[in-house]
């Protein structure tokens, strides 16, 4: 599955494998399959990713700044647009109809596993380069891929069938693509078409994992609302 989203990504996955297995199947995920997540757990989760998506889009929008192409420019311009125009009006739309207003979304208040994910990312972005910044910002983009893929196989239950659709659907699938040629791009760029042997490469591989780690503290997060 993972190979879909191009080579440096299946190459860090594999190397934080228990903690990939820990994110893609957190006991927050199981309840969306399934639908035993109670709807206050769901709601408290998507308000939390709102603002999680704020600073997810400023990343990417430092990504812009950091790229030294113009295709890795097109890249992460279409990135921030698909967070901004699509992924964001997910939970727009989801919490009108709950009786959530946008403003009272804006207005949620940042639970610290949040501020600490996004914060982690942005500050890889900040003292690195391009190539740190996506260790950093991969997980968030193909995690999510892999668990819609599943889940729109494997769910049991229509109750969070709009939240999955959209992960599984092809414009999610299309972008988590993107970002993996992205990413093996911007590799091969900078360190050679033999990164994995590049001094930086366990580095980067750490903040995949670490990236990793705290979205797994994001669901457990959604958990306790
Ligand atoms: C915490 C988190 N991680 C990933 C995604 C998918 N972009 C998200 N919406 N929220």
């Amino acid at each position: 599955m993972s190979t879909s989203y191009g080579a440096a990504f299946a190459l860090m996955r594999e190397s934080a494998s228990q903690a990939w297995r820990a994110y893609t199947r957190h006991a927050f995920v199981e309840g969306l399959k399934d639908g035993s997540l109670s709807r206050e757990a769901f709601l408290h989760y998507l308000r939390q990713d709102y603002v999680f998506l704020i600073h997810f889009s400023r990343a990417w929008a430092l990504a812009v700044v950091k790229s030294e192409t113009h295709g890795e420019m097109r890249a992460a311009v279409a990135t921030v647009n698909a967070l901004v125009a699509e992924e964001m009006q997910l939970h727009i739309g989801i919490c009108e109809a709950a009786g959530i207003s946008q403003e009272d979304l804006f207005a949620t208040t940042e639970r610290a596993e949040n501020l600490a994910y996004t914060r982690f990312v942005l500050e890889a972005g900040y003292s690195g380069d391009l190539l740190d910044l996506l260790a950093a910002l991969a997980p968030c983009v193909m995690g999510y891929g892999e668990i819609g893929q599943r889940l729109a196989s494997e769910a049991s239950s229509q109750t969070y069938a709009d939240w999955i659709g959209t992960y599984a659907g092809d414009d999610y699938q299309e972008a988590c693509k993107a970002v993996g040629i992205l990413l093996d791009n911007a590799l091969e760029r900078r360190l050679g078409k033999d990164f994995t042997t590049s001094p930086r490469w366990p580095r980067l591989c750490k903040t995949f994992e670490t990236a990793t780690e705290l979205e797994v503290g994001f669901w457990q997060m959604g958990l306790t609302p």
